[in-house]
């Protein structure tokens, strides 16, 4: 049988491409060259991406023995999977691959804004040493609101409360009792906005939740806000943000994600009260190696329930095959559910 075609267009660790090439051929490309990717994707039976492919209706056209497409990675909004399922192509992610380094970053990001450590840090890189100029607030007895409350949400949730601050959280699809279990008293969105302190956000980018904070919400919000978006740009409509970081409705923001990455127009970058980092909420060993190996594996899986790869053999998962199955199997979504894609 011949080896079927990986192909892998954004940056996977070493031994998580060492898994799929013990079975298949896998190839390279950089998904954020397009002609490229769809010249490469002409031959694969897997596509493995990142957030930096864009996985369209083009893609698909291109691609006329695509079996799967995997996101080693939560957001499934660079993949149209409504235009997968037209082309019978199964896509699945890694749900909870990098929940805990997501989360680290946001309490890094919170306690970087009320500490003012990076404005400080280039202050004595600069020969500078007013402590004054740098007075902070604590966390604690300060209200946390938690808009999102899946895997990351509950992360976030469970440290920030050992940081004694009180937690509330908005989540319509969350019972409230599995709210109240999770540590947060569970509030609709307009409560969550007057009375959180610092806000932070962990949902994903859908029709539904674009333009979720705009305008009108952040007028809502409890003045003085600090607000912490490490889940994807466009949730917070930039616009708006900047205007309440101007008058200071918002004091300050930590944002991981933009609308357009990388962000050179967005209208927050030349602000003062911005934090911006470049999409690291995934970016630790740990997070890339189970995202990694994850996708390699699901991708092995991927082929094996199409017939294309024998199940036991090299990088196989050992699971028997059934007699033909080549059938349009689909690989189940894994993890974000209805809800979340
Ligand atoms: N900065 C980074 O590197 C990373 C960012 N992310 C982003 O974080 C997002 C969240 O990740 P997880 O917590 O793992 O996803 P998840 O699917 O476990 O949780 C998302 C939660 O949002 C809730 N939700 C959906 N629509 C809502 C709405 N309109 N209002 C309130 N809640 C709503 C869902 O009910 C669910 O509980 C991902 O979709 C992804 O975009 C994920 C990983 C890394
Ligand atoms: O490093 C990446 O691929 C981004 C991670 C991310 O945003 C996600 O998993 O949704």
């Amino acid at each position: 049988m011949p080896r079927p075609v990986v192909l892998v267009s954004d940056p996977l660790p070493d031994d998580a491409l060492d898994l799929l090439r013990a079975a298949c051929e896998v190839r390279r490309t950089d998904g954020g060259d397009r002609t490229r990717l769809l010249a490469a994707v002409a031959d694969a039976s897997v596509l493995v991406v990142r957030s930096g492919t864009r996985v369209d209706r083009e893609v698909f056209a291109h691609a006329p023995l695509l079996k799967g497409v995997v996101r080693a990675g939560v957001g499934l909004d660079n993949v149209d999977t409504a235009a997968a399922d037209g082309a019978g192509v199964s896509v699945a992610n890694t749900p909870a691959a990098n929940a805990v380094s997501v989360a680290e970053l946001t309490v890094g990001l919170a306690v970087a804004l009320a500490r003012h450590i990076p404005e400080a840090a280039q202050h004595v890189r600069r020969g500078e040493w007013n402590r004054s100029a740098f007075k902070g607030g604590e966390l604690a007895g300060r209200t946390l609101g938690v808009l999102g409350l899946g895997r990351i949400g509950r992360q976030v949730v469970r440290r920030l409360a050992a940081f004694d601050m009180t937690v509330l959280a908005h989540d319509p699809y969350v019972a409230d009792d599995d709210c109240r279990r999770a540590g947060a008293e569970p509030v609709t969105l307009g409560e969550l906005l007057a009375r959180s302190d610092l806000l932070t956000v962990h949902l994903p980018r859908t029709a539904e939740t674009e333009g979720l904070i705009g305008e009108r919400e952040l007028a809502l919000a409890k003045p003085g806000l600090h607000l912490v978006n490490t889940a994807r740009g466009g949730i917070v409509d930039e616009d708006a943000l900047a205007r309440a970081l101007k008058d200071g409705r918002v004091a300050a923001a930590a944002l991981d994600v933009f609308a357009v990455e990388p962000p050179r127009d967005s209208p927050l970058l030349g602000l003062p009260n911005v934090l911006p980092t470049p999409h690291l909420g995934a970016g630790t060993a740990e997070a890339q190696h189970r995202a990694g190996h994850e996708a390699a594996r699901i991708a092995l899986r991927m082929l094996e329930s199409r017939g294309l790869l024998e199940a036991g053999g090299p990088g196989g998962t050992g699971r028997p095959a059934a007699p033909g199955r080549t059938g349009p199997e689909r690989v189940p979504l894994a993890g974000t559910g209805a809800r979340g894609v």
